[in-house]
């Protein structure tokens, strides 16, 4: 696998721009006019309660939305750096595909090199190649995905609840390769766990009913809530 270039000035200072974002679904409007931005090259972490609409923001940033259903919509300004994105759904994809057929003919080498920093993963995922993505073990089939996207050299990586139906084991793997990607590309990470998204936030959003009520680094984040709340 190729190293990833350093980045150029130009990307360094690139960030993903929203301005006033809204999406929803048919007559429903789930996000109320977001507007942040979010670093190049650094994990954004996207925390919130259930049905906050931390998916729906997810989706909004993926520019291809086919299979959304026709009813889902997006408004305001979205500024995207790249085209290229690789996506880890939070429902389980329809590929029919093996991983093995994904990563091409020198697939157990590419997973060692992807998963240098967990091997075991890498042993885990070699023994599933020959299956169908769409059939592997639940949480399994989110490190495949994963696993393609940082083999397919993708500059933006979302991933939505990648940690769901993985071991303690596994969401380890996850958190050091997340730890990895988040030097060499840009990463938004929807999660529900906390230490996961303390270990890999650069920047921190936080969403309820649909609105950003916070964002901000996370050190203010985690190690200052007071301080915040007394300030802001
Ligand atoms: N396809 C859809 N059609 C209609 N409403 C939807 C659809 N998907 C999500 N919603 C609604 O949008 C709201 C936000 O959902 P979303 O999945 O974005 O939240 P979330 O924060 O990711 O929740 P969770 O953590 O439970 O996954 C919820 O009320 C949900 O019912």
């Amino acid at each position: 696998m190729k190293a990833v270039p350093p980045a150029s000035r130009k990307e360094r200072s690139a960030v993903i721009q929203a301005r006033d974002l809204g999406a929803g679904y048919g007559p429903r409007a789930v996000l109320a006019k977001l507007s942040f931005d979010l670093p190049w090259r650094r994990a954004s972490v996207v925390l919130g309660p259930g049905g906050s609409g931390k998916s729906t923001l997810l989706r909004a940033l993926v520019n291809d939305r086919l299979g959304d259903g026709a009813d889902f919509w997006v408004r305001g300004q979205l500024t995207l750096p790249v085209s290229a994105q690789a996506v880890v759904p939070q429902g389980r994809p329809a590929e029919s595909r093996t991983l093995g057929e994904l990563l091409g003919p020198d697939a157990r080498q590419t997973l060692e090199s992807v998963w240098a920093c967990a091997p075991a993963a890498a042993v885990r995922l070699d023994r599933l190649r020959e299956r169908p993505v769409a059939l592997l073990p639940e949480g399994l089939w989110r490190l495949a995905l994963l696993t393609v996207a940082i083999a397919n050299k993708a500059p933006l990586v979302l991933l939505d609840e990648p940690e769901v139906g993985l071991s303690g084991d596994g969401v380890r793997w996850l958190a050091r390769r997340l730890l990895m990607l988040r030097a060499e590309r840009t990463v938004v990470l929807v999660t529900q766990h906390l230490p996961l998204a303390r270990m890999v936030a650069d920047h921190v959003l936080l969403l309820d009913e649909g609105m950003l009520v916070d964002q901000a680094p996370p050190r203010h984040f985690f190690d200052e809530p007071e301080l915040r709340r007394h300030t802001c």
